[in-house]
């Protein structure tokens, strides 16, 4: 396959951006390994233009996101499928190529002006049946906030994940291509990446 521009869009450059708190670009994720060089939060041009618009309603009512994860290379989504072979909690490469490889899935919760997060039924990549959407041990504070975050990202194009309430793919996810374009590549500005066969 030839290299073809990639279309990844850095989130730190769109209007209101998000907050950032990328877990993998530290030790504090469920593999206690740093995946990330730096941290960089990535994402097709699409789904950056989709966050856009989230942010800006969300700013209408005092809150925004805070990003932990976005687009996310092809052999970073093995390792942690080498860890964790459970296809609920993470992507099967084998299977599916990945979500967050195609730039079109997010990990993200909600935060107030200051930066503070709101209540939300689990922390992130808290892999057990309480993140479930469909759990019934949620506080009344914690599902009106996983569903306000829900309703709006819904209505701007994104499907929730229903075994993680922070997880949302892009509509037809699937038909965008899967990369291995590594962090420190699109820091650097490559244009190119060459799509996984
Ligand atoms: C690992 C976790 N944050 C995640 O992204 N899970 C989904 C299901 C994935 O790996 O695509
Ligand atoms: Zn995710």
């Amino acid at each position: 396959t030839e290299p073809m521009p990639h279309l990844l869009v850095n989130l730190a450059t769109i209007d209101r951006p998000p907050l950032e708190e990328i877990r993998y670009a530290t030790t504090n994720n469920f593999t206690g390994r740093q995946l990330y060089p730096f941290p960089g939060a990535y994402a097709r041009h699409e789904v950056a233009a989709a966050i856009e618009k989230v942010q800006k309603e969300l700013a209408a009512e005092g809150l925004g996101l805070k990003v932990y994860d976005a687009y996310r290379p092809l052999s970073v989504q093995q390792r942690m499928w080498d860890l964790i072979q459970d296809e609920r909690y993470v992507s099967n490469p084998a299977k599916n190529k990945g979500r967050h490889t195609r730039g079109t899935a997010i990990d993200v919760t909600l935060v107030d002006k200051l930066g503070n997060e709101l209540p939300m039924p689990t922390t992130f990549d808290d892999f057990t049946t309480r993140a479930h959407r469909d759990s019934k041990e949620w506080t009344p504070e914690q599902r009106k906030n996983s569903l306000l975050l829900e309703a709006v990202m819904k209505k701007h194009g994104f499907i929730p994940y229903p075994y993680e309430w922070w997880h949302f793919d892009f509509a037809d996810w699937e038909k965008y291509p899967p990369l291995d374009i590594s962090i420190k590549d699109l820091a650097d500005g490559v244009k190119v990446a060459t799509p996984v066969p």
